[in-house]
């Protein structure tokens, strides 16, 4: 979706729209990077969600109303000590099953300056099959994504508001993070422009192999691939990758920050 910059009521009323269009066809609905506010991160002391409880009540009633599950994008979420860049996955029962905070803040865009970074991880399971939930800059660092896949994520989903100029970068890394994980990625990105970047759409969903089943354009639109989880373990089958580490040399060469 394109993004009502600091104008949540408006971005809620665009995500009724296409819940509307798509939600009754399929299992997870997956919605962009801070798309409440967008980046009007100057205003987040107004506009942020208090606690997030605006948003988790919003996406709960989404999902039950529809039966389906819902990766929220992210939110800004307001306490009385910090506002974070937050992550709900809600279950079709209208259920907070996961609630993960941007670890990796871009500082490109400021975020240092107005959110305080997470600390915990983002992985939960949807209908028996384990899922992890990363933000944006966050692709960037392939060793947190690791961790969740040696924590037995299938899916990688990944919500993002990556801006047009490094394409290149969004569309590559992403295609890394399935190859070398051998899991799924479903990645959604915002399109449109704010004041600041013109962003890249583009969202993608890819096959633990590296096909690419589903691609946006940079326009506003929703893209649905039919995902079989059993290919995740048969191309680990094929290259056995997770069996041929080697953590125990890793460990002796690693560097200690
Ligand atoms: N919103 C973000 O985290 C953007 C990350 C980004 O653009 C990058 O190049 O990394």
């Amino acid at each position: 979706m394109d993004i009502a910059f600091g104008e949540p009521e408006k971005n809620k009323q665009t995500v009724v729209r296409y819940m509307e269009q798509i939600a009754r066809n399929v299992d997870v609905v997956v919605l962009p990077e801070l798309w409440t506010t967008g980046y009007d991160l100057a205003r987040l002391g107004d506009i942020a969600d208090e606690n997030g409880e605006d948003a988790k009540t919003f996406l709960s009633s989404l999902a039950r109303a529809y039966n389906v599950h819902i990766v929220g994008g992210s939110v800004a979420k307001k306490t009385e000590r910090q506002i974070t860049n937050t992550m709900y996955i809600v279950d079709r029962n209208g259920d907070v099953v996961c609630e993960y905070s941007k670890l990796h803040l871009f500082k490109l865009m400021d975020e240092h300056k107005h959110l305080q970074a997470g600390e915990t991880t983002g992985i939960f399971s949807l209908d028996g099959v384990t899922g992890a939930g990363v933000i944006c800059y966050d692709i960037r660092f392939p060793e947190w994504i690791r961790a969740h896949v040696l924590h037995g994520a299938e899916v990688l989903f990944v919500v993002a508001e990556w801006p047009l100029v490094r394409l290149h970068h969004w569309r590559t890394l992403l295609m890394a993070r399935a190859i070398e994980n051998q899991c799924y990625v479903v990645a959604c990105n915002r399109a449109g422009k704010d004041p600041n970047n013109e962003f890249a759409g583009h969202s993608l969903i890819i096959d633990p192999w590296g096909n690419i089943l589903a691609e946006g354009d940079e326009q506003e639109t929703v893209i649905v691939a039919n995902i079989d989880i059993n290919e995740v373990q048969d191309v680990r089958a094929r290259i056995p990758i997770f069996s041929d580490r080697r953590p125990d040399v890793y460990k002796k060469f690693q560097k200690n920050d």
